[in-house]
């Protein structure tokens, strides 16, 4: 969460961009309270974890323990980014590929990729499948290809978002993997989990079992809280989430 400075912070990474201003605004309020009460003791880092559990919490998601004493990192850089995060037109393959690389199998990718069950994504990350060269992207239900082209028309702002999950999107459940089977799968890496054998079984039962994909998804999430955590000299607790400590 390091500040722009000459473009070239984790933040100002192409992908990172749209991320949205009052997410970071959240963590450093949520810092600034911590900081009063017991300075210097619990990082920005672990203060993100415990913000992704409690918004799944609060849209009435499951709860899990966060495994805390992650350290915030002394590096932030634009380019790192870059091949480091699945993109919203990867196929199954590429993306175990890239999960397995953080010791995430396809099921914890299956259950993860749930988080889709709430929040938006702009326009701008899946118009190629609105109007690519072969037309609409024929995995698409007709008639949500017609709503996301009214949503977003060719010429729309950049600024402009729908929802990820069209039939309950403010609601943190099962209702994703329905809407897969559907043909309602947002990104090609939504909708390529229902159409691979190899994560279909996967959809298919969180689909069915509510349960299951919330057993599914706190396991993987303790899981992607392990990943890359920083300890000893390779880290630090920022005093200020935006800043490196002087
Ligand atoms: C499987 C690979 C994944 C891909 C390709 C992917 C891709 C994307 C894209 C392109 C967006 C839209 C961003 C925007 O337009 O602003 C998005 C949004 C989002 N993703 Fe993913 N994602 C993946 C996995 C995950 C995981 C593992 C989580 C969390 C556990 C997650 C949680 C979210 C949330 C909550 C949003 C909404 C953000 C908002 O409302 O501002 N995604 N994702
Ligand atoms: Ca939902």
């Amino acid at each position: 969460m390091i500040a722009s400075r000459g473009n070239d912070a984790e933040k100002d990474s192409p992908d990172n961009l749209s991320l949205a201003g009052d997410g970071f605004d959240t963590v450093v309020r949520a810092k600034a309270a911590v900081e009063k009460k017991c300075p210097g003791v619990v990082s920005c880092a672990d203060i993100l974890a415990i913000a992704a559990r409690d918004v799944v919490a609060m849209s009435s998601g499951p709860h899990w323990t966060v495994e805390l004493g992650r350290l915030d990192g002394l590096v932030s850089k634009s380019g790192s980014v870059a091949g480091r995060l699945p993109g919203p037109d990867m196929r199954v393959r590429e993306l175990a590929a890239m999960f397995a690389k953080s010791n995430l199998t396809v099921l914890d990718m299956v259950a993860l990729s749930g988080a889709h069950t709430v929040g938006f994504a702009h326009c701008t990350r899946f118009a190629g499948r609105l109007y690519g060269r072969g037309g609409v992207d024929a995995s698409y239900d007709p008639a949500y290809a017609r709503q996301l082209m009214a949503a977003c028309p060719h010429d729309v702002a950049a600024t402009i978002a729908v929802n990820m999950d069209p039939i309950t999107p403010t609601a943190f459940d099962n209702t994703y993997y329905a809407n897969l089977a559907g043909g309602l799968g947002l990104f090609t890496s939504d909708q390529e989990l229902y159409a691979d054998a190899a994560s279909r079984p996967a959809v298919t039962s969180f689909a069915k079992n509510q349960t299951l994909f919330f057993e599914a998804f706190k396991e993987a999430m303790v899981k992607l809280g392990r990943v890359g955590v920083k300890a000893g000299k390779h880290g630090e607790i920022r005093r200020d989430c935006t800043a490196f400590n002087t």
